[in-house]
């Protein structure tokens, strides 16, 4: 029996959005703070945080915006941690250790592939080139190493082939945004439940 696979769910935007990830038992619940169809302000990040049971990791997604920035959104909303997905080297990662976020590291798949930690982060984020374009990364290549411990497996990932890639590259755990929407930047309830429940399947 494999450990428990954590599931993070990206770009959530309304009330029933975030209702349903927590029921069906989302570890973690991410919302955009950068440029993207699914962006929220700090206002609605903090209604929707409020309803989120807090052994739910609530997570901020950035993406090339200054320290202060990042900062000032993560006291304001009060999220557990902070996601930097774009160009941020060592000292973005660095400048925001003062704070009591876990600090996530998006990196897109290549060669040499990046690795858990190499740049101060708690847990790395395998994703595509393109980040939330639901466009998966060729993850079934035979060379595939795990890049380390805490690291979550993103791209492209959806209800129907969640398992599959589970199976091939046994990550710590997944996250999805593309996958679990009808329209982009909006979430759908069913295919949420049909993500994770296809994600736990897998033994
Ligand atoms: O989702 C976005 O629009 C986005 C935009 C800019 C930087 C990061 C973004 N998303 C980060 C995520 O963690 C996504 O969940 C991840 O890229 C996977 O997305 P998808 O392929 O759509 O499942």
């Amino acid at each position: 029996m494999r450990n428990h696979l954590f599931i993070k769910l990206c770009g959530l935007k309304t009330e029933e959005d975030v209702d349903t990830a927590a029921e069906v038992g989302a570890d973690a619940i991410g919302f955009m703070f950068a440029d993207s169809p699914r962006r929220v302000d700090a206002t609605t990040a903090i209604r929707l945080i409020e309803r989120i049971p807090s052994h739910v990791m609530t997570v901020g997604v950035f993406r090339n915006q200054p320290v202060g920035y990042i900062r000032s959104v993560a006291n304001i909303t009060g999220i557990g941690a902070v996601q930097l997905h774009g160009k941020e080297e060592r000292g973005h990662f660095a400048a925001l250790r003062d704070g009591s976020w876990t600090l996530i590291r998006g990196a897109s798949y290549r060669e040499p592939v990046p690795q858990c930690g190499q740049m101060g982060e708690d847990i790395l984020l395998l994703d595509a080139p393109t980040p939330g374009a639901g466009i998966p990364w060729d993850w079934t290549r035979k060379a595939f190493r795990s890049p380390g411990d805490e690291w979550l497996l993103a791209g492209g990932l959806t209800p129907d082939n969640v398992a599959e890639a589970v199976e091939i590259t046994r990550p710590w755990g997944v996250d999805v945004s593309s996958g679990i929407e009808r329209v982009r930047g909006v979430k759908d309830s069913a295919l949420i439940r049909a993500f994770v429940k296809a994600a736990r399947a897998v033994a």
